[in-house]
């Protein structure tokens, strides 16, 4: 298993574009292996899920999902925590969602999440390896809100409210029954108190090559 910090993602991820992978394939890709984790959990056709999006590539990763789950069936409502997205990948993906996808903007719905009901599940795109705690108030709401919901939630690549490389975490961190993390292990897979919200961690391959990862991880044992 691989495990990497932050920077190193980053790294790799500019050599997989030097590589002829681009960021929105990578996107897309992180969007697709979620969707078929889940899988092995729900059925989708007919069930509720709510996608907390954030405005950076994790709530991108969440768009494209929102988007699959759509089209398997699910009844897909999601959340712009922190309004528009805010990078050219996540913006395209927000536009590509179908007009039976209802969006809602905390940002300006501010009462939104009061008049929300129980999904059969949750997706947590709010934050990945880009936040560094402690939440804002908007955030932090959303963050409870998923922790007091009684439905499951799957963090895309981190439960949103921990610190990737410290493992450090905010006390309202999203505590998620599974984390699907995209091509590497971070420290907050591993160690503690982080390690302690990420519930099953899944590491899946986002079809980065091998070789963009030379002499930037460490390898571990499996978890
Ligand atoms: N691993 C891969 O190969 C791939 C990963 N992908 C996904 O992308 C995310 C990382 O995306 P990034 O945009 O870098 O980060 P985030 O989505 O986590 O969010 C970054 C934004 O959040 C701001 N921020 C940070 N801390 C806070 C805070 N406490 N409160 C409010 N806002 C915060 C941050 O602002 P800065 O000023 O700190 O820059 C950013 O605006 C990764 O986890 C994967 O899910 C790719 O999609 C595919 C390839
Ligand atoms: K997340």
């Amino acid at each position: 298993m691989r495990l990497v910090t932050s920077a190193q993602m980053k790294q790799i991820e500019r050599n997989a574009v030097l590589a002829g992978l681009s960021y929105s394939e990578m996107m897309e890709n992180a969007g697709r292996v979620a969707f078929g984790a889940l899988s092995a959990y729900h059925d989708f056709e007919g069930e509720t899920a709510l996608v907390f999006a954030g405005k950076g590539n994790n709530g991108g990763d969440g768009l494209v999902l929102a988007r699959m789950l759509w089209r398997a069936g699910a009844k897909v409502t999601v959340l712009l925590c922190d309004g528009e997205p805010q990078t050219k990948e996540a913006t395209a993906n927000l536009s590509l969602l179908p007009r039976t996808v209802a969006v809602l903007n905390l940002a300006y719905e501010t009462q939104a999440l009061e008049g929300l009901s129980k999904p059969d599940f949750v997706v947590d795109a709010l934050y990945g390896t880009g936040f560094h705690p402690p939440f804002e108030m908007r955030d932090r709401q959303a963050a409870q809100w998923m922790n007091c919901c009684g439905a499951p939630v799957y963090a895309l690549d981190l439960p949103s409210g921990v610190d990737a490389d410290m493992a450090r975490a905010d006390c309202d961190a999203v505590r998620a029954r599974c984390t699907f993390a995209f091509d590497s292990l971070k420290y907050a897979h591993c160690r503690e108190p982080a390690k302690g919200y990420c519930g099953e961690v899944h590491c899946l391959n986002i079809w980065i090559p091998e070789e963009c990862h030379r002499g930037l991880y460490w390898e571990i044992e499996e978890q």
